[in-house]
């Protein structure tokens, strides 16, 4: 094994500067139709892989000169054979890369459990510390009815990839890729990576478009997300930024704010006294601040957003289930604190988005004088929650 082990070290050592990021996940859920549609911008019609494929893409980002994202893809297929022979050769041969792309079939839920398992267990193979390599769960066949939502996905592998950095975004492979939602995803983790400390490993030449270019500012959320993480990074720290809000002078009251003094208090006061502390401290401002500009207090958007980074601050922590043995791999780990705001956004980035609230709700419902003075249930679907570990 040691002579193989070298070979994949050397096999690494040989490509060109570049991201290596490791494409996997159970057989048939899109990694091949990924791979070339990244690298030829188009469909191609797949056969069950045996082996590795390796491919070189650019991923460049055409307005803000933004830097690109060079990245050499492993897409490893089990075969035939399944996991059972290869989790050990996948493990060795992600050793060394900078990140991981876990399809998900989210058309196939009965094999949504094994394939949170496979995950684990490779995970449990390498010699990753945790958070080390950031993760991108790609919910792929979002075209197909019924798919699997997001919140399905995330929660169940939010519990396995406690401590790792990782998102999970919505993808179809068959749609052009800037609909296909792999920009966005790419973009979160092309930030995820440059803030990384083993980012430095990876020279930084300026990338030259080929014909797997992929427009990464496709998106208007992505750019929000970037600039939300640059301001969060140069943001005053979390006290005096609390101490701002209840002296009603913040530097800007807008949705980050909003988002940023739910995440302090829900992080610091836990979500049964935070809410109370929210709701009643943003009432308070709105009344005495001139900036909200005529806003008033809305109940039932505060409450939502409350769930929302609530769920956020639960997902980033989410630790093994009490019954499960702790493990030297993945020991729990810490909540996040109040300055985690900026990590807390790659790990979330849905929050960036303002106008969320319109997958829960129909204007008709929120935009009500009831659900401004009271709370209102959602009439599209149910707010997530990750109910097993909600104190209310
Ligand atoms: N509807 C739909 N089908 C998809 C999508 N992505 C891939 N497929 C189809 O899913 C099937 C499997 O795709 P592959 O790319 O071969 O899957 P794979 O993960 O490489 O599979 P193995 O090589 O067996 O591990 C193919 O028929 C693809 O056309 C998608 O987003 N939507
Ligand atoms: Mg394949």
């Amino acid at each position: 094994m040691s002579s193989l082990r070298n070979l994949i070290a050397r096999l690494f050592q040989c490509q060109r500067k570049a991201y290596t990021v490791s494409i996997l996940g159970l057989d048939y859920s899109g990694k091949t139709t990924l791979l070339y549609k990244l690298k030829l911008g188009e469909v191609v019609q797949t056969i069950p892989s045996i082996g590795f494929t390796v491919e070189e893409v650019e991923v460049s980002s055409a307005a803000g000169g933004g830097e690109g994202l060079r990245m050499v893809c492993w897409d490893m297929g089990a075969g035939c054979g399944g996991f059972t022979h290869m989790k050990k050769l996948i493990s060795m041969c992600i050793e060394k890369t900078n990140a991981i792309v876990w399809m998900v079939d989210s058309s196939d839920r009965p094999r949504l459990k094994e394939s949170v398992e496979i995950l684990k267990e490779i995970l449990g193979l390498t010699n990753f510390v945790n958070g080390q390599v950031p993760i991108v769960v790609l919910a792929n066949k979002q075209d197909i009815a019924g798919s699997m939502s997001l919140d399905e996905i995330r929660k169940a592998f939010a519990p396995p990839l406690a401590g790792y950095t990782f998102n999970v975004f919505r993808c179809s492979c068959l749609q052009e890729l800037p609909k296909s939602g792999v920009p966005e995803a790419l973009y979160w983790l092309r930030l995820v990576l440059q803030l990384s400390p083993t980012s430095s490993n990876v020279a930084k030449e300026p990338s030259v478009p080929t014909s797997g270019h992929v427009d990464l500012q496709n998106g208007g959320l992505a750019e929000k997300l970037d600039t939300w993480v640059t301001r969060a990074s140069n943001d005053v720290p979390a006290d005096e930024y609390l101490s701002l809000f209840e002296a009603v002078n913040l530097p800007s009251w807008d949705h980050y704010a909003h988002v940023r003094i739910a995440y302090i208090i829900l992080t610091k006061f836990g979500r049964q006294k935070g809410k109370d502390l929210i709701f009643n401290g943003i009432e308070r401002y709105i009344k005495e601040n001139g900036q909200a500009g005529g806003r008033t207090f809305h109940l039932t958007m505060t409450y939502l957003w409350i769930q929302l980074v609530h769920f956020g601050i639960q997902n980033t922590t989410a630790s093994l289930p009490s019954s499960a043995p702790p493990s030297d791999k993945s020991p729990n780990p810490l909540p996040p604190s109040a300055d985690d705001f900026a990590r807390f956004l790659l790990l979330n980035s849905y929050v960036v988005d303002g106008n969320i609230w319109s997958n829960y709700y129909s204007k008709d419902v929120i935009m009500t004088p009831a659900a401004k003075a009271g709370l209102v249930l959602p009439d599209k679907k149910p707010l997530p929650s990750i109910l097993s570990r909600d104190a209310v």
